[in-house]
């Protein structure tokens, strides 16, 4: 048996454009700065086939896709990241940073498209058996200020950023319900904030797990 410290999962989660990408490489570069070595990730996506599993889901096509079907693929794609990426990196003992992981299904499939929670708790636990993150940082802000970001950024929408405002409020919503539920998990963040006033917040809710 090797002696090997597991590594930290660390999710990033919000609503569109709320700065998860941005502040990831943030993260990796606190962690590097620290002797901590960092796999960055994302979801959906991360491997090859869940990456292909990524164009669909996010891609326009001429037959709409069912929730059902969003949602087993998305757990689709997560099944392969997680026997590929995720475990592998945690026991050689580096940490993971991963842009969303399954609160973003509860919010999405559960809150916004109203997919049955109990349906996801019970596909989580197929799929992850008791991996769960060490630790999610969930930026928060409105939803039009995430979109007009999101905008600003992107020329072609996708096909979850042409939804109609209140799905992106639902999101919300659904998000803020799960920083309640798992208080000891999850950091929220105030996202609508200049970007080092959230990294300040962002630097020391990581800095609790290097105690
Ligand atoms: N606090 C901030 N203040 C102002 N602009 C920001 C802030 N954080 C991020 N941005 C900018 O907003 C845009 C979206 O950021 P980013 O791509 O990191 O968001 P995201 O949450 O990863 O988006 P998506 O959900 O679409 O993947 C980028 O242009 C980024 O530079
Ligand atoms: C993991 C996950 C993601 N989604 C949605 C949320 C976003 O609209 C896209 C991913 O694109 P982004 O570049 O990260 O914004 O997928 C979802 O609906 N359910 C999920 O579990």
């Amino acid at each position: 048996m090797s002696g090997m410290t597991r590594g930290k999962f660390i999710t990033l989660e919000g609503g569109e454009g709320v700065g998860k990408s941005t502040n990831l490489i943030f993260l990796q570069d606190y962690l590097k700065h620290r002797r901590i070595s960092a796999v960055v990730t994302r979801e959906p996506g991360g491997t090859p086939l869940a990456e292909k599993l990524r164009e669909v889901l996010l891609a326009h096509g001429s037959e709409s896709i069912a929730p059902t079907t969003e949602l087993l693929l998305m757990f689709a794609a997560r099944a392969q990241h997680i026997r590929h990426v995720i475990e592998p990196a945690l026991a050689r003992g580096e940490w993971v940073l991963c842009d969303r992981f399954t609160d973003a299904t509860y919010a999405y499939q559960g809150g916004a498209r109203h997919m049955d929670c109990a349906a996801i708790a019970w596909l989580e636990n197929l799929v992850q058996g008791s991996l769960r993150p060490d630790l999610t940082l969930l930026l928060d802000a409105p939803a039009e200020i995430g979109l007009a970001r999101a905008k600003g950024r992107r020329s072609e929408p996708d096909r979850f950023e042409t939804e109609k405002r209140r799905f992106f409020e639902d999101v919300r919503q659904a998000y803020l319900r799960l920083a309640a539920l798992h208080p000891e998990r999850i950091r929220l963040i105030a996202a609508d904030r200049p970007l080092p006033e959230v990294q300040a917040d962002l630097a020391a809710s990581l800095s609790a797990l290097l105690k």
